[in-house]
């Protein structure tokens, strides 16, 4: 389904490594839409990466800046947004992704996560002695979170990526 034109905006929602990037990129363009990752809007409007932003001004300063991200992204019309694995830790930022977009919750289990992230430093929350611990965690507080804000969730377990946009393109479909 090449060039599938939909209506409105689609966000991706899900934990670090669910493939909010990598499955959001694929879906802008085959449904030829802008793709924004709030993660890189963020680096960019701050001249730093992110393990340099939660170094300097910790995990609250990052937050405060994800907030402001989310608050211009989600003004934004016909765009994919892949968004930080912790922008529904806010309330604002869930309101305005559920008022603003059909969201979509990419969902793994931590072990798959941490299969998916092991080999990358980016991602300073997993920098820890015991990486799927965290994950573990971090899925149990924010699983109810990203169900509580999303319209689709997927299931991304034994998928590729290409069988993952193929399924969120028939799925789009049938819903909208
Ligand atoms: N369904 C999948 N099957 C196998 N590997 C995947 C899948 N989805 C993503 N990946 C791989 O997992 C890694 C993480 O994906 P990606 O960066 O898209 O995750 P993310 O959700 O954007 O994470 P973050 O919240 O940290 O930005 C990448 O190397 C990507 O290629
Ligand atoms: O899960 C999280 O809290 C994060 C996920 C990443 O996307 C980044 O937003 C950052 O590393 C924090
Ligand atoms: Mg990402």
């Amino acid at each position: 389904m090449p060039g599938m034109k939909m209506p409105g905006n689609f966000y991706l929602v899900g934990l670090m490594g669910a493939g909010k990037t990598t499955v959001g990129r694929a879906l802008a363009r085959a449904t030829q839409k802008t793709f924004y990752d709030s993660d890189h809007d963020i680096e960019a409007r701050t001249g730093a990466k992110i393990p340099v932003i939660f170094e300097i001004e910790g995990e609250s300063g990052f937050r405060e800046r994800e907030a402001e991200s989310i608050a211009a992204l989600t003004q934004l019309q016909g765009i994919v947004l892949g968004t930080g694995g912790g922008v529904v830790l806010n309330p604002n930022n869930r309101k305005l992704l559920r008022r603003n977009g059909y969201v979509i919750y990419l969902r793994a289990s931590p072990e798959e996560l941490y299969a998916r992230t092991c080999h990358d430093k980016n991602r300073p929350l997993l920098q820890t002695a015991d990486p799927l611990a965290k994950l573990k965690e971090l899925y149990q507080i924010r699983d109810p979170l990203y169900r509580e804000v999303a319209d689709l969730v997927i299931d991304t377990s034994q998928q590729t990526v290409n069988s993952l946009l193929q399924l969120l393109l028939k799925e789009l479909e049938r819903q909208l």
